[in-house]
């Protein structure tokens, strides 16, 4: 496997609070990751991390070999490292098409193209010319995932693709990562849905209070580690 993307000891701050201690974190080319853990584990604020969002100068994340910490976010960004953000974040006043246009300002070399999106997300073809918050959820959610493929990164960021969405909507949604995966976009995912993380990704990483307590392929893991690492081993019960 060819790694792309890679942390070593990685801290964050917000002042003087720490919220990340020592990650280290692997996504190899094509690979689909996800990061699971409960609400204040850190998720994303690893994310925030990587897109320059947060502060990392002197510290090691390295991208296509070259060290990005300390980059400036549109940098990051023009290197190849897109963030679906927790919430979505549209454009109120701008039309479906028109945000996900936004996205392709500073557009890379790669296969992503109005079309394209529009193929693996169907739902939006009608919704086009609709206000973009005049949408479902779930339909929001396709919006800012194509508004960041249109750049085509090579790593997609997705902080809770499934917050708040119906299940049939989830289902639609992670439907469509095979169709990414094959325009060559490798994904880092956080997801609260253990069994959605679990069915979709190639590798997880569980955080607890701001640290990687457990890690690797969702068939090797079994529901008793993930339990521990997801609660700590003292209140593993409420896992089950
Ligand atoms: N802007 C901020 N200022 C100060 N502290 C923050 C800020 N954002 C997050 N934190 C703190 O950092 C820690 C990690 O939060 P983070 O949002 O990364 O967790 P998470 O795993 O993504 O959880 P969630 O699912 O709630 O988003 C928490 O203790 C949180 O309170």
């Amino acid at each position: 496997m060819t790694t792309l993307l890679e942390t070593r000891n990685l801290t964050a701050f917000y002042g003087d609070f720490q919220a990340l201690f020592g990650v280290d974190i692997t996504v190899g080319q094509g690979e689909t990751v996800a990061l699971i853990g409960s609400n204040g584990a850190g998720k994303s604020t690893f994310l925030r991390t990587l897109t320059g969002l947060l502060p990392a100068k002197g510290q090691d994340i390295r991208f296509e070999g070259q060290n990005i910490a300390g980059w400036a976010a549109d940098r990051i960004h023009k290197a190849g490292i897109a963030m679906v953000p927790e919430g979505r974040r549209l454009f109120a006043s701008l039309t479906v098409e028109e945000n996900l246009l936004i996205g392709a300002s500073g557009k890379r070399a790669g296969p992503w193209s109005l079309e394209k999106v529009y193929e693996i997300f169907p739902d939006l073809i009608a919704k086009k010319n609709n206000p973009g918050t005049a949408l479902s959820g779930g339909q929001q959610q396709m919006v800012a995932i194509g508004r960041a493929l249109m750049s085509n990164p090579t790593l997609l960021l997705c902080d809770e693709i499934s917050l708040g969405l119906a299940p049939k909507v989830i289902k639609d949604i992670y439907e469509a990562v095979p169709l990414i995966r094959e325009g060559g976009t490798s994904i880092l995912v956080v997801e609260q849905d253990v069994g959605q993380a679990m069915a979709v990704a190639d590798r997880v990483y569980c955080f607890m209070e701001g640290r990687v307590t457990l890690s690797g392929k969702p068939a090797d893991l079994t529901k008793h580690q993930i339990a521990a690492a997801y609660f700590g081993a003292k209140n593993e019960g409420e896992a089950a």
